[in-house]
């Protein structure tokens, strides 16, 4: 067989009550299984620099309190602005409440414009999801990872 070289796939997400969480697990094992490798990370515990060492960049946040910042988004989004992508690919995701209107999953958008300036390319459409994850989120998740696949794989 010959070799084929190994993507290399970066979570980074943002979670306080979990959905975020659920959504960066299910994402990592479809990926696993259409044979990247990955790694996972809270983003109080990342650094954006960690994003360099891959060739997909996947970030993956809540929204609160309006699309104000939390100090952990806050902190990451500055050091995005000190990377260079160029060259890789990247997705968004997340999790967020329409009740909150024009602000529902602000945060992923905020994101998805720092990938742009960071050099990036957007690989699939950001998937925003309604609170928990339900059976049909799950399909846009699948579908998403599915599109990577397909994109850096394929
Ligand atoms: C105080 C508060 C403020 C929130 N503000 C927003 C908001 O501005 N926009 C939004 O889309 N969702 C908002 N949400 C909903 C959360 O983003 C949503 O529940 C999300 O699933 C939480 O993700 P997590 O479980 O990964 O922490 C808010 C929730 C709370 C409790």
């Amino acid at each position: 067989m010959k070799g084929r070289v190994i993507m290399k796939a970066k979570i980074v997400y943002a979670s306080l009550t979990g959905n975020d969480e659920d959504i960066a697990d299910m994402l990592e094992e479809d990926l696993q299984d259409y044979g990247f490798e990955t790694d996972s990370s809270d983003v109080s515990f990342a650094d954006a620099s960690e994003y360099e060492d891959a060739d997909l960049c996947i970030f993956i946040t809540y929204t609160y309190g309006e699309g104000t910042m939390t100090d952990d988004l806050a902190d990451f989004y500055d050091q995005l602005k000190d990377i260079d992508l160029n060259g890789k690919a990247f997705a968004v995701m997340g999790s967020g409440d329409k009740t909150y209107g024009e602000h529902f999953c602000e945060n992923v958008f905020d994101f998805e414009k720092a990938f742009k300036k960071c050099g990036a390319k957007e690989i699939t459409a950001p998937v925003t999801i309604e609170n928990a994850p339900d059976d049909d989120d799950i399909a846009l998740i699948d579908q998403a990872a599915k599109e990577m696949n397909e994109k850096l794989n394929g």
